[in-house]
């Protein structure tokens, strides 16, 4: 479904991403592992076109989705999260997805001036999606609850009500359980493989390796902006690369973190 090579970064001199071969099949969960700096978040970026690559090729579906503008790669079907959720904090969660549908499904200014029927379909839409999304994520309860008043494991959820906006195949996933507890966590471990139940699929990147590693089909491990390993969690746990760049060649495999 997604195919990167060679995917390279330059910031001034920087490589955060450095000829990265990898790809991503379609129905998975692939996670994305490494140490901080390493080069995970600009992958994204370079993913969803928020950066165009300095050199590298990306495929999704066969199209050639290079250096596209993230509106467009988001139209052709990828979604993404951010590690933090900025939210209208004194706006309600649905009103939150209302908007946030509307973002991504947008009229152009002349339906807006005119309010045409159009733009009033939309927005029925937009209320009926938003609430379909929150649904799904298990969120229905909170709908009408202040945004500031949420707590961040829902808001972990809104994230990804917001990403389904547009109806994606893949979903971009930047630290989905970042600063949650261990039991939401396992809930959200379980909204992800919903997803994928759902005909989705997903790409994430997290530091929770108990969460990657019962979720994940494949691992991709980077460090210094390379990709060191990648493979089952099984494969990526016992990889001498991948041991010694989390702990130093000092220590063996029984002792790693991964
Ligand atoms: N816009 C930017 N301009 C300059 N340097 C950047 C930019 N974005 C990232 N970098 C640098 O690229 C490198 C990789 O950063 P990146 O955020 O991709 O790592 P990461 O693996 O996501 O780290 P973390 O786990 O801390 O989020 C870092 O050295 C970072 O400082």
């Amino acid at each position: 479904m997604l195919e990167i090579t060679d995917l390279t970064k330059q910031f001034f001199g920087l490589t955060a991403v450095d000829r990265i071969t990898t790809r991503f099949e379609r129905g998975q969960v692939s996670a994305i592992i490494g140490p901080n700096g390493a080069g995970k978040t600009t992958f994204f970026n370079l993913v969803a076109g928020t950066h165009p690559p300095t050199s590298g090729r990306i495929v999704f579906n066969g199209k050639d989705v290079t250096g596209l503008r993230p509106d467009h790669v988001a139209r052709l079907g990828i979604a993404r999260t951010f590690q933090t959720t900025h939210l209208f904090e004194n706006a309600t969660v649905l009103d939150n997805l209302i908007v946030g549908h509307r973002l991504r499904t947008q009229s152009g200014l002349w339906d807006v001036l005119v309010n045409s029927r159009r733009l009033q379909g939309e927005e029925r839409l937009c209320r009926e999606k938003a609430r379909e999304a929150l649904d799904f994520v298990g969120l229905s309860h909170v709908a009408n609850r202040i945004a500031a008043d949420i707590t961040q494991e829902e808001r972990k959820r809104v994230a990804f009500a917001l990403a389904l906006a547009t109806d994606p195949e893949l979903l971009l996933l930047d630290e989905p359980a970042g600063g949650v507890n261990p039991e939401e966590t396992v809930g959200l471990a379980a909204l992800i493989r919903k997803l994928v139940d759902h005909g989705k699929t997903v790409c994430l990147i997290e530091h929770k390796m108990d969460m990657i590693m019962r979720l994940a089909d494949k691992i991709v491990v980077l460090n210094n902006g390379a990709k060191i390993a990648e493979g089952t969690p099984a494969e990526v746990r016992r990889d001498p690369h991948v041991i010694e760049a989390y702990l130093g060649t000092e220590h063996g495999a029984e002792h790693a973190a991964v």
